[in-house]
């Protein structure tokens, strides 16, 4: 037997899989398999996720343990901000430390317990870096080749302008009004662009953002690999970058930025240290789940209901109340 944890940031979910607690670690292909299975809400369990955290030892000194992302459908991403905020606080409560380093695909990430932001709301602010504007980088072809910084895009939609960053996973942002964030150009933009097309030739995050007001934003995701989502982590940190590069007026360097998403809220910090861009993602890091599961039904992807023991903790029930008392300035169907 063995652990799984159900886990969200923002109302952005998860499984969380220590693969050192394992008698054997899942090869790669299985760990696939298993987040294609499991996050499903037909095939999962506990109405699915959208992705798997894989925890493993770091493969060098320094970081307390390495993050793997796998989204819904089996795909590998570079970084999930709303994840490593929640396996920071599983490996702080495994080890007891409250400020380290994370391996992630490309780079080591600093990660810190904050405090909580209510009873039972547990927080969390993770680095979000390198940011990185080459085409190549995201990469995204045939709409030029300098970098897009809120631009108009005929091939994309013509009447939106876009900015496309990488922190280091692909993201693709443009500043809307309520009807647009809510209308379906969202959805067929990011199914588009997430299909075989000849621009984001890997895919990529789309993401939706309203101006609230000075430092204050909301932002909607549809999700390479997964589809919408209550909320993005590493698109709401590289919204925020795009809010301060498009409209210094309105957002400023170093100083919280209210991202409020269908999920709840963070919080995002943007710094430049010449010549390199930062942010800090801060927000809940909350645990709904504990999952006792065979290990073999994680090995064979076949993890179901009436094979394993749930425990749900209290902290659904906190976020909930923790949401309610929060100003609900945009309106969007939440995913379940
Ligand atoms: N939800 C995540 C991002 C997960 C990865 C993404 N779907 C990708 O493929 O890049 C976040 O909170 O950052």
């Amino acid at each position: 037997m063995t652990q799984l944890l159900k886990v969200h940031g923002s109302q952005n979910h998860f499984f969380i899989l220590d693969q050192m607690l394992l008698k054997k670690p899942l090869a790669d292909k299985e760990l696939r398999r298993l987040a294609q299975q499991l996050c499903d809400p037909k095939t999962g369990i506990l109405n699915g996720a959208d992705g798997l955290l894989a925890v493993t030892q770091a493969d060098h000194p320094g970081p307390l343990a390495r993050m793997r992302v796998i989204n819904a459908d089996g795909s590998e991403a570079s970084m999930c901000g709303n994840g490593l905020r929640t396996v920071a606080r599983y490996l702080t409560q495994k080890t007891g430390q409250t400020s380290f380093t994370i391996q992630t695909m490309h780079v080591d990430l600093r990660v810190a317990k904050q405090k909580d932001l209510a009873p039972n709301v547990p927080a969390f602010a993770v680095e979000i870096s390198p940011v990185l504007f080459s085409p190549e980088s995201l990469p995204f072809k045939g709409l030029g080749n300098e970098r897009m910084i809120n631009d108009y895009v005929p091939e994309l939609q013509p009447d939106l302008r876009f900015t496309a960053v990488a922190v280091p996973n692909p993201h693709l942002i443009s500043f809307v009004d309520e009807t647009t964030l809510k209308s379906d150009v969202l959805g067929q933009l990011g199914r588009y662009l997430n299909g075989t097309n000849p621009y984001f030739t890997d895919g990529v995050n789309v993401s939706f953002a309203v101006f609230l007001g000075p430092n204050r934003l909301f932002v909607r995701t549809f999700e390479r690999g997964v589809g919408f989502t209550n909320a993005c982590g590493t698109g709401m940190a590289a919204t925020s970058l795009a809010f301060c590069l498009t409209h210094p007026e309105q957002a400023a360097l170093d100083q919280p930025i209210d991202v409020f998403n269908p999920g709840g809220k963070v919080q995002v910090i943007v710094h430049f240290d010449r010549p390199h861009y930062w942010m800090e993602l801060i927000g809940n890091a909350t645990v709904t789940d504990v999952i006792d599961v065979d290990e073999e039904a994680l090995h064979a992807a076949h993890v179901v209901t009436d094979q394993v023991h749930f425990e749900q903790t209290k902290e659904q029930a906190a976020y909930v109340d923790y949401i309610h008392s929060l100003p609900r300035p945009i309106n969007v169907n939440l995913k379940h």
